[in-house]
């Protein structure tokens, strides 16, 4: 009798921290497929509000269309279908009469390779802004210096503005397609690799800027880095073929692994 008086106090503990965590997304049993094949396997997972929740695992295991599935990048592919749930402020972005295109205003995407627009540093900016319907070209510009600002780039390209984006660094075109994906006012940003294209210092200042925008901003990162997900990310998941083998905080997943694959992952014995 004292064995389940316990197990109850213990569920209604756990019940209740579950209820005061603040999730922002609360995927629940998604499957993904391309055709016959499923790439990714009822998976769960509670994303919580203001925080990085980093994606790692080998190649091929369902990071990227686990990701993309969010802001649905993938509905175009032939053969690809979603089950399961993806709620966000109780709405399921599977749902059918779900607006794609209203959808990624709400949840921006940052791709691996930096892809700037081929117009000015200043329009890459501007043009988001004048497409989401902000007319005064003043207000766009006021607007875009505060982006820049927000990713650390203003002042390496104030006095540039009218330059091809295309002349920047590979560390640059990235915080500008981040200040581009911020112009749009989403509230999640996805990030699928966005920092493997660039050196260590390049990639050391999108540490730190991800750091920053998740006062404002709830983040999902696919990384291939192991310690890139460890410096930054406050939870961690680990895919493999498809499936979450472990999801838990980011210093619990690295420190003591409850799996054995996370552990042999970790350690680099596969993948
Ligand atoms: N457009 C597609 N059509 C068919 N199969 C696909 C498609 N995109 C991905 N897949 C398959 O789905 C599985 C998961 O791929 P996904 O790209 O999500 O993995 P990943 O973990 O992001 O890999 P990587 O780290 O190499 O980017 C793989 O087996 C892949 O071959």
């Amino acid at each position: 009798m004292q064995a389940v008086l316990e197990r109850e106090l213990v569920e209604q503990q756990w019940t209740q921290e579950q209820q005061e965590v603040d999730l922002c997304l609360d995927v629940t049993d998604l499957s993904i497929f391309y055709g016959p094949k499923q790439a990714v396997k009822n998976v769960s997972m509670p994303i919580k509000r203001h925080s990085i929740t980093a994606l790692i695992g080998p190649s091929g295991c369902g990071k990227s269309t686990f990701l993309r599935s969010i802001n649905r990048m993938n509905d175009g592919i032939k053969g690809f279908k979603a089950e399961g749930n993806i709620l966000y402020d109780d709405v399921n972005l599977l749902d059918a009469n779900i607006d794609p295109v209203a959808l990624r205003k709400e949840i921006g995407m940052v791709f691996q390779r930096p892809n700037p627009f081929p117009n000015s540093i200043l329009k890459n900016v501007t043009l988001p802004l004048k497409e989401h319907g902000l007319k005064s070209k003043a207000k766009r510009e006021e607007y875009a210096e505060t982006y820049l600002k927000q990713v650390g780039l203003w002042d390496e390209v104030k006095d540039r503005l009218h330059e091809s984006a295309l002349s920047l660094s590979g560390g640059q075109q990235q915080r500008l397609c981040i200040a581009r994906t911020l112009a749009i006012q989403p509230s999640v940003l996805l990030l699928d690799e966005p920092a493997s294209a660039l050196d260590p210092i390049a990639t050391a200042k999108i540490e730190e800027l991800l750091l920053k925008l998740k006062e404002k901003y709830t983040i999902v990162l696919v990384t291939h880095n192991l310690q890139q997900a460890a410096r930054v990310a406050d939870d961690t998941a680990f895919f493999y073929q498809g499936e979450i083998v472990e999801f838990s905080d980011t210093k619990t997943f690295f420190q003591s692994p409850k799996e054995k694959r996370s552990e042999d992952y970790i350690s680099g014995r596969f993948g």
